[in-house]
C-alpha cells in the first residue's frame, strides 16, 4: 500500500535506488516503493576541504554516486532509467566528517570522538530524473539533506570495544547503527531517526511533492501553503498558460508527468535543499501549498473518473497512425492531419489538442509534432514500439471492459457480450484471422521486446548453454537472450500457427542463428530438451487445471540443476500492487496473477527449488527456480 499520493507518482516509473545499502533498500521497500538497486561505483574521494559545510559534501557524493549508476544504465545496459536515487550519510563531529570506519582501530577513534558528546548525522540525497534524447543521457538533478543530531552516552572503553569487536560498526558511517546495538549508546535523537540510518524518508516525500505538485502562481502569491498537495488529474496535465484555473496553472508538472523529466519551471528550492534549475522560491514549510478550495478536490478520483477518455484519445491517436504520419512529416497542422488520415478537421484538432494535453505531443505555431517518447513507444516502427498492444487494447480489451460489470456480476470473462461470440469461436477467429492474429502477435512482441532485457539481465544466465521459451512467440525474449548471453541457443517453441507468422518480426544482426523455432503444444507435445526453460506471461493466463499439466510437464524434463525462469507481474504479498496487475484480472482470464510467495509455493510444488524473485521495475518482473534433486 502507498500511503503517500508522492510515492505513487514513481509506480509507473523505472526508479532505481544507486546504493548497496541494505538500510536503504529497507527504508524503501517497507513503504511500498518499487525499485531496482544499482549500487553505484562512485568511488566516495571528493576533497572534504573543498566543501564549505559537511552537508555539502554529502549531498555532491549523493549526486555523484547517482549520476554514476545513470551514466552506466544508459550507456552500458542501454536502459536509461527514468529516476535514480542516490543517497550518503556522514556524521560530523568538531566539524570533521566521519565516513565507514576501514578496520576496528578506525572504528574505535571514530566511537571514542563521540563518546559522551552531541553529533549531527546528514544524509545527502540526489534525486535524478532522467531521459535519452538523440541516445544522449538527458538528467535533472535535485537534492537535498537532513541533519539529525544524537548524542552518545559516556561510555566505558571495554563498551566501545566489545560493540567493535560485535562487527557491526564497520559499514556504516560514524562506525555505529543506530537502529541495532549502536543504538544502546545512544542518550537522544533530535531529528529524523530515519536519517540516521541512512534515508531521510519524511524529506523524501516532501521533495517528491515538490516536485510533482508544485504550487501554483496562485498559491505563491497568496501563501496558502498548509494543506496537502492535490494529486494531477488530467486537465493539469496540460501545458496550458491561463491564469483561471488551478489545474492549468501547473505547468511544471505536466512536464514532469508526459516525460518523466522535471520542468525548470517546477523545482523551486527549500531551506536545505536545492535543484539545478530554480523558479519560484517557497520555503519548505510552505511546500504543499494549494489553495484550500483545490485541496478539497478529489484529484485521485478525478484522475480516474478521466482515465477513460485519456485511454480511447490514445487509442484512437495509435488506430489512426497519427503518430506514425507525425515522426515522418510532423510539425504539421491539424488540417493536414486530417487530409492525411481522413478525418474531419474539426475532430482531429479536438483530439491533437487532447494528445497535447495528456503530454503525447507537442503543439507549436508550427503545429503539432511527437514528443520523444511517443517516437519511441508509439509509432508503429518506434525502437520499443507498444503501437501493437495499444491497438490491441482499444480492439479487444475495450470492448471487453466495457463490460465489466457484467463480468463481476457473472464471473466471467464477457467475449460473447463484447463481441458476439463465444470464446471457442473468438479462438477460431485467432485461427482464420491473420489479422486478429497479428494484431495479437505484435501485442505481446510489443510487451516482450519492451521487457526482454530486464527480464533476461534479472539474474546471471551465463552458465545455461541452451534454453527453451515455452509460448515465446515472436522470439523477442530470446533474441535479448542471445545478445547477451553469445553461449546461449534459444529454442522458441509455439504454436504452429504462431510460429509460422513470425517472420515478420525477426531482427536482423548478430547471434540471430542462436536463436530456432520449433512449432508445438506444450500442453500436449514433447519439449524440446533444454538446461533451461522460460514460461514468460504463460503461466497467469490458464486455470489450475492447465498449469498443472504444463509444470508437471517442465519438472518432468528438466533436468536437477536446470533452471525454470518465470517472467510474470509479481504481485505484492496483499495482492493490490501494482495496479496494472490487478487490473488486468478484470479481463476474467481463467487464469490469475500471483504473488512472490504465491509463485514460490507453485514452484516449489512441482520439484524447483531456491526460488529466486526479481522485481525488475519494467512491465515483468522475473522468478528463477532450480530443478531439485530426485529424494533419495
Ligand atoms: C549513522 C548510521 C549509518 N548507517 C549506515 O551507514 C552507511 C553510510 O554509508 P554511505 O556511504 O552513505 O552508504 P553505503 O552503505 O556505502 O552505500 P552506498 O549508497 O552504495 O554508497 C549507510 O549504509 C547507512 O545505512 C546505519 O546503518 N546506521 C546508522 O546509525
Amino acid at each position: 500500500m502507498v500511503l503517500n499520493p508522492v510515492l505513487g507518482k514513481l509506480v509507473s516509473k523505472r526508479v532505481v535506488l544507486a546504493s548497496a545499502s541494505p538500510r536503504r533498500q529497507e527504508i524503501l521497500t517497507n513503504v511500498g516503493l518499487r525499485f531496482e538497486v544499482v549500487p553505484s561505483w562512485f568511488k566516495e574521494t571528493l576533497e572534504k576541504s573543498s566543501f564549505a559545510a559537511p552537508y555539502e559534501y554529502a549531498v555532491e557524493t549523493a549526486k555523484q554516486k547517482a549520476l554514476e549508476v545513470a551514466n552506466r544504465m544508459h550507456v552500458k545496459h542501454l536502459r536509461t532509467p527514468d529516476v535514480v536515487i542516490g543517497a550518503d550519510t556522514i556524521v560530523t563531529v568538531d566539524e570533521q566528517i566521519l565516513e565507514k570506519p576501514v578496520d576496528k582501530q578506525d572504528a574505535y577513534r571514530m566511537l571514542s570522538r563521540l563518546n559522551g558528546k552531541e553529533h549531527s548525522v546528514f544524509t545527502g540525497v540526489a534525486i535524478i530524473h532522467c531521459s535519452s534524447k538523440d541516445n544522449q543521457l538527458e538528467t535533472e538533478v535535485t537534492d537535498f539533506y537532513e541533519e539529525t543530531k544524537v548524542k552518545f552516552s559516556d561510555l566505558s572503553e571495554e563498551l566501545l570495544w566489545e560493540y567493535i569487536h560485535s562487527g557491526e560498526p564497520m559499514d556504516k558511517a560514524g562506525g555505529y547503527g543506530i537502529q541495532a546495538l549502536g543504538g544502546m549508546l545512544v542518550e537522544y535523537v533530535h531529528g529524523d531517526f530515519l536519517n540516521v540510518v541512512g534515508f531521510p524518508l519524511n524529506h523524501f516525500c516532501k521533495k517528491l511533492a515538490e516536485l510533482y505538485y508544485p504550487p501554483s502562481k496562485h498559491n505563491v502569491q497568496h501563501k496558502k501553503y498548509d494543506s496537502i498537495p492535490s494529486v494531477d488529474t488530467f486537465e493539469n496535465l496540460s501545458d496550458g498558460e491561463s491564469e483561471s484555473s488551478n489545474f492549468t496553472e501547473h505547468k511544471g508538472a505536466s512536464k514532469l508527468d508526459s516525460s518523466g523529466m522535471c520542468s525548470s519551471e517546477a523545482i523551486y528550492n527549500s531551506e536545505n535543499s536545492s535543484s539545478v534549475t530554480t523558479a519560484l522560491m517557497v520555503p519548505l514549510e510552505n511546500q504543499n501549498g494549494v489553495s484550500e478550495s483545490a485541496a478539497k478536490l478529489p484529484s485521485k478520483i478525478l484522475e480516474l473518473m478521466d482515465g477513460f477518455r485519456a485511454s480511447k484519445a490514445l487509442f484512437v491517436a495509435s488506430k489512426l497512425k497519427i503518430f506514425d504520419h507525425l515522426k515522418d512529416k510532423g510539425p504539421l497542422k491539424a488540417v493536414d492531419i486530417a487530409d492525411e488520415v481522413g478525418t474531419s478537421v474539426c475532430g482531429t484538432e479536438r483530439l491533437l489538442d487532447a494528445c497535447a494535453g495528456l503530454g503525447l505531443l507537442e503543439k507549436t505555431t508550427q503545429g503539432y509534432s511527437n514528443t520523444d517518447s511517443t517516437n519511441t513507444y508509439l509509432t508503429s516502427d518506434g525502437e520499443y514500439s507498444l503501437h501493437g498492444y495499444v491497438i490491441h487494447s482499444n480492439d479487444h480489451l475495450w470492448p471487453l471492459f466495457t463490460n465489466l460489470e457484467s463480468a463481476v456480476k457473472e464471473g466471467t470473462r464477457q467475449n460473447h457480450r463484447a463481441f458476439g461470440k463465444k470464446a471457442e469461436d473468438l479462438f477460431k477467429d485467432y485461427y482464420h484471422s491473420q489479422e486478429v492474429k497479428q494484431r495479437f502477435m505484435a501485442a505481446m512482441h510489443s510487451i516482450a521486446h519492451l521487457t526482454a532485457r530486464d527480464v533476461a539481465t534479472a539474474f546471471d544466465l551465463s552458465r545455461f548453454r541452451s534454453a527453451c521459451d515455452l509460448g515465446g512467440c515472436t522470439g523477442a525474449l530470446a533474441h535479448e537472450l542471445v545478445q547477451i548471453y553469445p553461449n546461449l541457443k534459444v529454442t522458441v517453441f509455439d504454436l504452429p500457427e504462431v510460429i509460422a507468422n513470425t517472420s515478420y518480426f525477426q531482427p536482423s544482426g548478430q547471434h540471430t542463428a542462436q536463436v530456432t523455432f520449433v512449432s508445438g503444444d506444450f500442453f500436449k507435445d514433447n519439449l524440446p530438451e533444454a538446461d533451461l526453460y522460460i514460461l514468460s506471461r504463460v503461466l497467469h493466463d490458464w486455470p489450475d487445471e492447465k498449469i498443472h499439466v504444463l509444470l508437471s510437464k517442465v519438472s518432468a524434463v528438466c533436468k536437477p540443476g536446470s533452471a525454470l525462469l518465470v517472467a510474470e507481474i509479481v504481485l505484492d504479498e496483499q495482492k493490490t500492487h501494482p495496479p496494472r496487475a490487478v487490473l488486468q484480472s478484470l479481463s476474467m482470464t481463467e487464469g490469475k496473477q500471483r504473488s512472490g510467495s504465491e509463485y514460490k509455493q507453485l514452484l516449489e510444488k512441482y520439484g524447483f527449488t531456491n526460488v529466486q524473485i526479481k522485481i525488475t521495475g519494467n512491465l515483468l518482473d522475473a522468478v528463477l527456480c532450480i530443478k531439485k534433486n530426485p529424494s533419495p
